[in-house]
């Protein structure tokens, strides 16, 4: 279970929220939600502790976040503005990358599948700076169904792409709520699949 208690988050010297509070289970998926600026990627960075909050504390599995950063990391797979890609690595080159680094066993054959997924085939071997903006996304898209995370925080993971590909995110959000995986997302655009929280902040 993911649980925020209690926080309270300032950015210079504007508060953004305060006392927000939930309790997020296995299969269930929060929405966060608000205007530009008024503090989505901000909560979702306290969340992954990656920024602190000012008050109030983040729990995974009953335990403060910033008592058990290591295991929470392995738990845990942020998908945020930036996709997290190496210019110069092929996808293939990434993922196998992002798995090491993640500790996952990923053989090129099951690298591949995932690519295959993430509709990649055929550029799997190119330097990423040479894809577009949408392919690259789905590289990042590909390393999450790789991170064999619970817990997916996914900040806007719908930018940059196309109809077919927003399907997909649709289709892994599914098939990884029903695995008993964790979901936080914020996104402008409509998703087809139901949540069941909403958080709206601002
Ligand atoms: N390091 C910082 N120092 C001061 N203010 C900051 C900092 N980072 C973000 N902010 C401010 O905090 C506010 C919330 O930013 P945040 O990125 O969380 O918004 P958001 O709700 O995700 O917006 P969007 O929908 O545009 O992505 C913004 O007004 C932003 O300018």
């Amino acid at each position: 279970m993911l649980e925020a208690i209690s926080l309270q988050c300032v950015r210079g010297d504007r508060e953004l929220f305060n006392n927000l509070n939930f309790a997020l289970g296995s299969g269930e998926m929060l929405l966060v939600s608000g205007s530009n600026g008024t503090g989505k990627t901000s909560l979702l960075r306290l969340l992954c502790g990656l920024a602190q909050p000012a008050t109030g504390e983040v729990h995974w599995q009953g335990e403060n976040i910033q008592d058990q950063r290591s295991e929470y990391c392995h738990s845990m797979a942020y998908l945020g503005h930036h996709n997290g890609v190496k210019e110069e690595l092929s996808p293939l080159e990434n993922l196998s990358f992002a798995a090491t680094v993640a500790g996952v066993v990923a053989p090129e054959d099951k690298i591949g599948e995932v690519l295959n997924r993430v509709g990649l085939c055929g550029c799997e071997e190119l330097p990423a700076k040479m894809l577009s903006q949408g392919q690259r996304r789905r590289i990042a898209l590909a390393r999450l169904l790789l991170a064999e995370s619970r817990l997916w925080i996914l900040d806007e993971p719908l930018a940059a792409l196309d109809v077919q590909a927003v399907a997909l995110v649709e289709e892994m959000l599914s098939e990884h709520l029903t695995g008993g995986g964790l979901v936080v997302l914020t996104t402008h655009q409509p998703l087809k699949i139901s949540f069941n929280f909403e958080i709206r902040v601002g």
